[in-house]
């Protein structure tokens, strides 16, 4: 069975590898502002689940010579403030967040789309999100400042990471790690259980 990533995200990909799974990476390049645009009244879960479906859907069609096919698309934005953001996109709008984020805490949401595909048809789906609260540390602006000038929170949804530089302001979580990273495991296997894939058949499984 080939398990194919909608996403270019290396984060991702990396906790994928890393729990046993060896997938096929087809980005969707989905214009998440267009559909976004589209759900004007949605609750935060329905904008991350509907980005994650849109991503899984759209490269659906490259699998037409695929007999058996799982496909997961993800959307990860955080919960602040209440408003519901992603990429900072600017360091002005990441210092901006940091400060506020200092000392407080969000909710990290990741919507998860897993498709059954069988020659590009999509057999059956199961689509659900993942919510994990996020406390932030203290640090000072200068911290602040040097963790921008790294560059690594405009990549990344909240403008910070668990695992990599950001994990040093972040003083704990309430939930699941794997989905602030980008995909929840225990969601994933849940899913792909609901559409009749075992995880562990796929630990054996090739490309
Ligand atoms: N390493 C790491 N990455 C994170 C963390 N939190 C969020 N991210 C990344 O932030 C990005 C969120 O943006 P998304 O729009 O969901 O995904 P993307 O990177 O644009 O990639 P696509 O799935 O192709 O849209 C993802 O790549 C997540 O993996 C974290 O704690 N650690």
């Amino acid at each position: 069975m080939r398990f194919v990533l909608a996403s270019q995200s290396p984060a991702r990909l990396g906790v994928l590898k890393a729990a046993g799974i060896e997938p096929v990476v087809r980005v969707s390049g989905v214009d998440e502002d267009a559909v976004i645009a589209g759900l004007p009244n949605a609750s935060p879960e329905q904008v991350v689940t509907a980005l994650a479906e849109a991503k899984a859907r759209t490269v659906v069609g490259d699998l037409e010579r695929v007999e058996d096919a799982v496909v997961v698309g993800c959307d990860s934005m955080l919960r602040f403030d209440g408003q519901l953001v992603g990429k900072p996109g600017t360091p002005e709008v990441a210092k901006a967040r940091w400060l506020k984020m200092a000392g407080g805490e969000g909710t990290l949401l990741t919507g998860h789309a897993v498709l059954r595909v069988r020659h590009g048809v999509i057999a059956d789906s199961a689509i659900a999100a993942e919510k994990t609260v996020v406390r932030f540390a203290s640090p000072t602006v200068a911290e602040i400042d040097a963790y921008i000038a790294t560059g690594e929170p405009l990549q990344v949804a909240g403008a910070f990471t668990l695992d990599s530089l950001g994990g040093w302001f972040v003083d704990g979580i309430d939930g699941d790690p794997s989905s602030v990273i980008g995909i929840s495991l225990p969601l994933t296997r849940r899913l792909l259980s609901a559409i009749g894939v075992s995880v562990t058949d796929l630990w054996r499984s090739t490309k």
